[in-house]
């Protein structure tokens, strides 16, 4: 190691850390080291090594004015900045030597004080488009307020004879070059598909906002969260969708943490960390689905937390779900854990009977069916749990109907969804017969339990006692005490009686239909 060269570099250290936030030193300079200070021309030449071209990009785009000023001071006005670059294998069975690349910064532009308020040479990298504006644009940025800059990457000051390989675009990678790169997306998870209520009103706000302005807004990351098939995967998605439509961003992609996991995995069994890295830093906009599965996966972890610094710091979006809260989520680090937190959280919730109505009725409209809003409500006053599950019923009901040549009622309906509502019925309370049936007959509900003989309520208690026995699997002695600590042979005369009204009285048997209707709907 070149003693001298080292000292320099510490000082420069120094300098930048000062100059710039503690995870933004650890990320970018921490990694580097010095390699030599050497003296040609009355040039002070510091080469310092980088672990990948990466880091090159990163450094020239985003320090470039920095190391300008920090050489200067250090080195003096004759001091040029030098990077060595460790070139990435793509096999592993190469040779190591070779794996090097000396570069000048600022890649080769002419950045005298006159230059460096021109317009940026065409970069001798074939960087993508919108990098290569980026990088301009920082460019100019940092020149201003300027006091003396250097002329740290004239490529005319490299080394006499020699010439500077031209640098290929770091991307260009198989498999991950920057224009490839495939979203991942579900095009049908969009913003028009997905119906707003009150469970998820926040979210789906937040997720609009984003997507008119990615990373532009505060809520970044963004972090929507909540139970099993509520909808987070397509909101995420939609913001996805919204924004490759409108194409306001280069690349974005969708990944579930588990595959991230998995890929990551492979890059280390591959020797392509660095690949890996390099590839999600490019990422624009980033959608990391279920975060919660990081858990426990403490590599995985630390190499997401650098990628997530990385982007944050660029202004790029990040949009993650989890299946609870982050203050929840159990075996994440701190420091990562605390940054989900950054921007905004906002859960979404089961939907309310309304929303799971307006819910079914799109995905039959979507479907070109045509359901009676008696069947659409059934589904939805009795599968209340998830979507998910209220997509698979409709999906079982049309199946049905299709296979059997049935007409799509209220009959198939019931029959279909026959295990559904056997959940139902072991659910169902006595309490809530007797409140139906009392609310139906306009009778208050404590009578049923007292001890009055009256026409009404005994017909009332008599029919609450016969649903009592029909839909619930209660014991006719529970039954019976449910109904003020009545005998279970007052229950069974209460039954038959009812049977046998049904049997001989239309009206009767209509109205108690109605009310079993109810029942089954267990409407208010
Ligand atoms: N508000 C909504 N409007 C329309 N469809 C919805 C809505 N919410 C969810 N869905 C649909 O429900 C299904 C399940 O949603 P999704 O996969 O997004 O749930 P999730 O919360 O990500 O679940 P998991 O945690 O299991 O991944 C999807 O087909 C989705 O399109």
């Amino acid at each position: 190691m070149d003693q001298s060269a080292e000292t320099a570099w510490a000082q420069c250290r120094e300098i930048i850390q000062e100059n710039i936030n503690r995870q933004s030193f650890k990320t970018w300079f921490e990694p580097l080291k010095a390699q030599s200070l050497t003296e040609e021309d009355g040039l002070r030449k510091l080469t310092i090594q980088l672990p990948s071209r990466f880091y090159y990009e990163w450094l020239e785009e985003h320090y470039f004015s920095l190391l300008r000023k920090t050489i200067t001071k250090v080195l003096g006005p004759n001091g040029r900045l030098f990077y060595d670059v460790v070139i990435e294998k793509e096999n592993p069975e190469e040779p190591e030597h070779g794996a090097s690349m000396q570069l000048p910064a600022r890649r080769g532009d002419d950045v005298s004080p006159d230059a460096s308020e021109a317009p940026p040479n065409p970069a001798e990298i074939d960087a993508p488009e919108g990098r290569r504006q980026e990088s301009s644009s920082s460019r100019s940025r940092g020149s201003e307020n300027q006091p003396s800059p250097a002329r740290d990457g004239d490529p005319s000051a490299g080394p006499p004879g020699s010439q500077q390989p031209p640098v290929s675009n770091p991307f260009a990678i198989p498999g991950i070059q920057k224009a490839e790169i495939d979203s991942q997306l579900n095009s049908s998870y969009t913003f028009e598909r997905f119906i707003e209520g009150d469970c998820n009103r926040l979210a789906r706000s937040a997720a609009w906002a984003i997507a008119q302005e990615p990373g532009a807004t505060s809520f970044n990351p963004f972090l929507i969260y909540g139970g099993v098939g509520l909808g987070k995967t397509h909101l995420i998605q939609a913001i996805g969708n919204y924004v490759q439509a409108k194409e306001s961003v280069d690349t974005c992609l969708y990944v579930s943490s588990e595959r991230f996991t998995t890929e990551f995995v492979q890059s280390i069994q591959r020797n392509r960390i660095s690949e890996f890295s390099m590839f999600y830093r490019q990422i624009d906009l980033l959608i990391v689905d279920d975060v919660q599965f990081f858990s426990g996966k403490e590599k995985t972890q630390e190499e997401f937390f650098h990628i997530f610094n990385a982007l944050h710091q660029s202004g790029r979006q990040i949009i993650l779900s989890a299946d609870r809260p982050p203050r929840d989520i159990e075996g994440i680090e701190e420091r990562l854990l605390s940054r989900f937190q950054w921007g905004l959280s906002a859960d979404v919730q089961s939907p309310g009977l309304e929303t799971r109505i307006a819910i079914l009725q799109r995905k039959a409209e979507d479907d070109g069916i045509e359901l009676e809003q008696e069947v659409i409500e059934f589904i939805a006053h009795n599968i209340k749990s998830n979507i998910r599950e209220l997509e698979g019923a409709l999906i079982r009901l049309l199946a049905h109907a299709t296979l059997h040549q049935r007409d799509l009622d209220l009959d198939l309906a019931k029959e279909v969804l026959r295990d559904l509502m056997q959940d139902m019925q072991v659910n169902l309370t006595i309490e809530e017969i007797q409140r139906i049936v009392c609310d139906y007959l306009d009778i208050p509900e404590d009578l049923v339990r007292a001890k009055t003989r009256k026409r009404e309520v005994v017909r009332a208690r008599q029919i609450a006692m016969y649903f009592s026995k029909k839909l619930t699997q209660h014991s006719l002695k529970t039954i019976g005490l449910h109904f003020g600590g009545r005998d279970h042979s007052t229950v069974i005369h209460a039954n038959n009686t009812v049977e046998d009204q049904i049997e001989t009285d239309d009206q009767f048997a209509s109205m108690v239909e109605e009310i079993g209707r109810k029942i089954e709907l267990r409407s208010r």
